[in-house]
């Protein structure tokens, strides 16, 4: 079964929120926990634990398993198999770009049955140009798993490049296109991340027919509240994601505040048309 339906179907049931997994110095404070792997191990699963059964979706970044080099990451190994265990979606956030080979090589680590850190989707780059992503999205087909592209991100500083114009639109406007364009032969596996902290996207998401992982909720400044007047039709696409809003307040806080969101984005319209 393809990414894009396994979403449909298990946001249909669970709700459509992402929790980010972002095991940082901060929130393993709030947790009491010590700053070294097994303190890593014990947010990151525990969150699992707590919130795998009724949450769709859950994003660990790969950033801060990375941080504590080999042992990290095979931490985030163990969580990737809790997640599916649990029965949710994983979207590893890796942000991965590069040249073509060098994508597969990317791919071979994510994507396809046996990759050692095989996620439903991962999160890539478009920078040197989203035809060089082509070999991850080939394999994400193959694997019936996603790949989401950053088109507009939340961050501030993404701005400078985001919001330069081409000459035809924006570059988010031509991550978009080209997304829009690539979608109807790769069932759908072709998400985009576009960020809740904007009052005005600077791309039209009109026509897009994949997912769109929104962060920035919370802690970045972003409501679901928003979501609808900012992303217009496409809101119904959205999938928004939070990180320290839910995991950042300790573990007896996490169910109350992942339920809280959870009852917010119910309200959001769905999708009309799946791949
Ligand atoms: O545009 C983007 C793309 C990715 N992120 C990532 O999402 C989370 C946000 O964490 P919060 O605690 O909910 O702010 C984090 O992993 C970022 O690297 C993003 O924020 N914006």
């Amino acid at each position: 079964m393809t990414y894009a339906r396994r979403l449909a179907d298990l946001t249909a049931s669970r709700g459509r929120l992402c929790v980010g997994i972002d095991p940082m110095p901060s929130v393993l404070d709030a947790w009491g926990l010590p700053h070294d792997v097994a303190g890593l191990e014990r947010c990151a699963r525990g969150i699992v634990e707590v919130l795998g059964p009724e949450i769709a979706v859950f994003k660990p970044q790969s950033a801060f398993f990375e941080a504590f080099g080999s042992p990290g990451i095979a931490v985030l190994e163990r969580v990737l198999a809790d997640i599916h265990a649990a029965g949710a979606l994983s979207i590893l956030d890796v942000k991965r770009g590069d040249i073509g080979s060098s994508m597969a090589g990317y791919a071979a680590a994510f994507l396809g049955d046996g990759a050692p850190l095989w996620a439903d989707a991962i999160t890539l780059s478009p920078y040197l140009g989203v035809g060089a992503l082509r070999p991850a999205i080939d394999a994400a087909v193959s694997g019936g798993q996603g790949v989401y592209v950053l088109a507009r991100t939340s961050n501030p500083d993404g701005a400078a490049v985001q919001l330069a114009d081409t000459g035809a639109g924006t570059v988010a406007q031509h991550v978009v296109d080209a997304a829009r364009e690539l979608n109807p032969l790769v069932d759908g596996a072709v998400g985009l991340v576009v960020g809740a902290t904007h009052h005005h996207l600077g791309c039209d998401l009109t026509g897009f027919n994949g997912s769109i992982l929104v962060p920035g909720i919370g802690a970045q400044g972003g409501s679901v509240a928003e979501l609808g007047a900012v992303f217009g039709d496409a809101v119904a696409r959205v999938l928004p994601t939070a990180s320290r809003d839910v995991i950042g307040h300790g573990a007896d806080a996490l169910l109350e505040r992942a339920r809280n969101l959870v009852t917010q984005v119910v309200n959001l319209p769905v999708q009309r048309k799946n791949y």
